[in-house]
């Protein structure tokens, strides 16, 4: 059985006083003790969140494929566990359109992360143009063959976030959604195997909120949420982990 994960990304967002949101989040977590949350808030944040609730798991929303080196500007799967995170975000699409990474990258990254002792979140998704020309699940599953690392499990997440629903208030169907979690459960199994396959939660992203999670979550393969404008305040996070909790 696996066990939801709400996820909240807050992408280039928040200050020291957004940490302030944690502790009602925190408070949320506790009491949703079914469901696993977590915030990946920016790197600069990673240490004061974590040390601020350390019941809430904290992750980062990038990292190197190398453990060190000379790669100005870059941060290590490793440095990440030391200032506390326990999970890192690779291949979000808004990296893969403005830093052009491609699917190696991405499962290099996965391997570092999970090499570190971090759960890797991996994120696939196709573009509206993609939908409409009915290449959807093509494009996510090619996604899926090149990002995913061999190394999978309980370490390793999957977030199908489709590019056009992200930030945009407009979700797909929920026949769209259930197909294409059954369409990502069914090339894990091919990758990894059936048994560890099954073990993998497969997250949805895009636009969801405190109106849509309870339906989305009711989908099946649907085992948590990427969420990123609704995981900024309490307010609007703490009703997702409610409908997770159920
Ligand atoms: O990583 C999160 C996703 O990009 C979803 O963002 P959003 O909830 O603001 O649409």
């Amino acid at each position: 059985m696996r066990r939801r994960l709400i996820a909240g990304n807050w992408k280039m967002n928040g200050s020291r006083e957004s940490l302030a949101e944690l502790d009602g989040i925190a408070a949320a977590a506790g009491a949703a003790p079914g469901v696993d949350v977590a915030i990946c808030p920016p790197f600069t944040l990673i240490e004061r969140a974590a040390a601020r609730t350390p019941t809430l798991p904290i992750g980062a929303q990038d990292c190197h494929s190398a453990p060190k080196g000379a790669h100005t500007g870059c941060v290590s799967a490793g440095m990440l566990a030391e200032a506390g995170a326990r999970l890192v975000i690779v291949g979000h699409s808004e990296r893969r359109a403005a830093q052009g990474e491609t699917d190696a990258q991405v499962k290099a990254k996965a391997e570092a992360a999970i090499a570190a002792g971090l759960t890797a979140i991996v994120c696939v998704g196709e573009t509206e143009e993609q939908r409409e020309a009915g290449e959807a699940e093509a494009v996510v599953s090619a996604q899926l063959r090149g990002s995913v690392p061999v190394a999978g499990g309980d370490v390793l997440v999957v977030a199908y976030e489709p590019v056009w629903a992200i930030g945009t208030g407009r979700i797909p169907s929920l026949e769209d959604v259930r197909v294409m979690h059954l369409e990502v459960r069914a090339v894990l199994s091919d990758l990894l195997g059936a048994d560890r396959a099954e073990a993998v939660r497969i997250l949805y992203g895009g636009s969801m909120n405190a109106a849509n999670a309870a339906d989305l979550l009711a989908v099946p393969n649907v085992d948590g949420g990427l969420i990123g404008g609704a995981s900024l305040t309490a307010a609007a996070f703490v009703p997702i982990i409610e409908a997770a909790a159920g």
